[in-house]
Parts: C-alpha cells; structure tokens; sequence
C-alpha cells in the first residue's frame, strides 16, 4: 500500500455513490492517508450520507456541486442508476475533469456521448478489497484520456492495491474474474467451512483453518511466482488424501462449473451496458 500522507494532493476526489464499492475505496484512500479534506461523497439516500460522514469524517455534498469542485469524479453508483447520474451532472462537467466510472459493463463511450465534447473518461475495475489495500484494479482510457489522466487515475487506485492497464474490450472479462473475483473466494469459504462441520469441526475452527489456508496459499502464489500446478502438486502426495479429494472435484465438474460462471459473469458485464 503506498502512504499518501506525504504526498501532494493537488486533485480532490468525489466518489458519487457511497455504496459497498464506493465504501472500500473511501476507507482504503483514507487508511493509506490521504487526507479527509480531499475527499468528498456524494449519496442518494441520506441516512447513508450520514453514515458515511459520521464514520470517514468525509463531507457529502450534491451530484452538481461535486461535479462542480471536484478534479476527479468517481462514478460509483449501479450500471442501472448510471444514467439518472449522467443526466444530473452533464450540464456541470466541463472537460477540466478526469471522470473515472467503476461500474460493471458501461462503456466510456456511453459516457463520453452523455456529457460535452471532450471529457476524459477512465472505465476501472476495482474490487472490494480496497477495503485492506489489497484491491486488483484494471485501468482502461477513453477516447479523451491521456497518459496524464491515466496516472491521475492510477494515483487513486494504487494506494489500494495492484493496478494494470489493459484494453477497454478486456473489461467485461476483467469484471467477471477480479471484479466478481472476491465472492468465489467467499463462496469457497462458506462451503469449505460446511465440509469442515460435516467432518465433525467446530463452526469457528474450521473457518479460521479455510481463512489462513487461503491466506498462506495466495502468498505462496504471489510471492514464489510458481505456477499454481507445481503448487498443487508439491500438496498431491501419490495415493494420499489430496488426490481422493481432487477425483471428486473433477467428478462434480468443479473446473467447468467455474468456466461456466465466469462466462455468464462476462455476459451479464456485456448486457448490463445496455442499461438492463
Ligand atoms: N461491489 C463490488 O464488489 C464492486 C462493484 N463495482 C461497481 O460499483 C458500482 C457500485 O456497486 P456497489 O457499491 O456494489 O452498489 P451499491 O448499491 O452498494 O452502491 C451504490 C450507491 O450509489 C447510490 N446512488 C445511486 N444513485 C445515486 C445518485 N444519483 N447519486 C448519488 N448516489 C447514488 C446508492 O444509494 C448506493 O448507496 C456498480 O456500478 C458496480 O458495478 C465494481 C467493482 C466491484
Ligand atoms: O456484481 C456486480 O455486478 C459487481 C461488479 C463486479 C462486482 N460486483
């Protein structure tokens, strides 16, 4: 996580939608210290606003005067609420602004086409671990963006996590793999957990043994820069416990089911463009 304390914050950020997404990147940029003071919120429903001025110290404001102020606009509301946003602020954001949507599936070009000629948009998908600085974000520009914007875009999101750069019609597989990414893990979580109760382990137990298992194994995966087969099979003793657990897997279709879901993941990406 890079400190933003000693930085220089030229730029102040409006995150607009203060939901789950937007929550993680306001905790994340606040821990990793950039200061309150340059960092607004902008949210629908006011008991939300509230909440989020009460925890963060962030002052909430309206779409308009966020668009108005603000250097760098962050679009986090739902790909369903992005166009009653756009219609708000269109009239108020000139092309002195960076705007930067993290919504699944809305185009930059959907963007561009809805405010004045000219404005830089950046598309990124970051996911909720920004909440502990350790979010993958994918950065792709718009028409209007320049290498400028772009590391204006990257400074908000590097403080969080890994950033990367790719090109804006890998997105929708982006948001199916990382964006979606964090609730598979979960989900393996919670049904790992179920297993280690069926063999007989306290709830807690096995919970805490599934958390640090996945822990240690996504260190060893970034840090030894193995490939996750080499790994696999340094577990894999012949005719141990592994390989019995591993039949089974392949037996249910674990590997296509998961083939499957990030497909159907990249499909919904692609319709929610469509505002649906
Ligand atoms: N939740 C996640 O893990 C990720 C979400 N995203 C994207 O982030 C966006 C937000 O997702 P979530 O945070 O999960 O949804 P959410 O529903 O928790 O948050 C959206 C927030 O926007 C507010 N809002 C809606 N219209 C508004 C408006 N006109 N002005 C101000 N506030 C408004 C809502 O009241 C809500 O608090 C979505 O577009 C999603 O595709 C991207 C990456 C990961
Ligand atoms: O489920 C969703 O649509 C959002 C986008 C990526 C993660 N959550």
């Amino acid at each position: 996580m890079t400190d933003l304390s000693m930085q220089d914050h030229g730029d102040t950020i409006a995150v607009l939608g203060a939901g789950k997404m937007g929550e993680a990147l306001i905790s994340g940029l606040l821990k990793a210290g950039l200061p309150a003071e340059k960092l607004v919120i902008t949210e629908r429903y006011p008991a939300r606003a509230r909440e989020m001025t009460e925890r963060y110290q962030v002052r909430a404001v309206s779409n308009l005067e966020a668009a108005k102020t603000a250097d760098t606009l962050v679009l986090a509301v739902k790909p369903q609420d992005m166009d009653d946003l756009l219609t708000e602020l269109s009239p108020a954001v000139t092309p002195e602004r960076l705007v930067v949507t993290i919504a699944a599936g809305i185009t930059t070009s959907a963007i561009e086409r809805r405010l004045v000629e000219g404005v830089p948009v950046i598309r990124v998908m970051p996911n909720t671990p920004a909440l502990v600085g350790e979010a993958m974000s994918v950065l792709a520009p718009g028409s209007n963006a320049t290498e400028e914007h772009l590391a204006r875009a990257e400074a908000i999101f590097r403080p969080v996590g890994k950033v990367l750069r790719l090109p804006e019609s890998q997105l929708d597989a982006v948001t199916a793999l990382s964006g979606s990414g964090p609730a598979y893990v979960f989900f393996l979580v919670e049904a790992m957990t179920d297993a280690g109760i069926l063999l007989g382990l306290p709830r807690s137990v096995a919970h805490d043994l599934i958390v640090q298992t996945i822990y240690g194994s996504a260190v060893m995966l970034r840090e030894s820069g193995e490939h996750p087969v080499a790994l696999r099979e340094a577990v894999t003793s012949p005719g141990g416990t592994t390989i019995a657990a591993i039949r089974e897997l392949e037996r249910h279709g674990v590997r296509a089911a998961l083939l499957a879901a990030l497909e159907a993941a990249r499909d919904r990406s692609r319709q929610l463009a469509g505002g649906q």
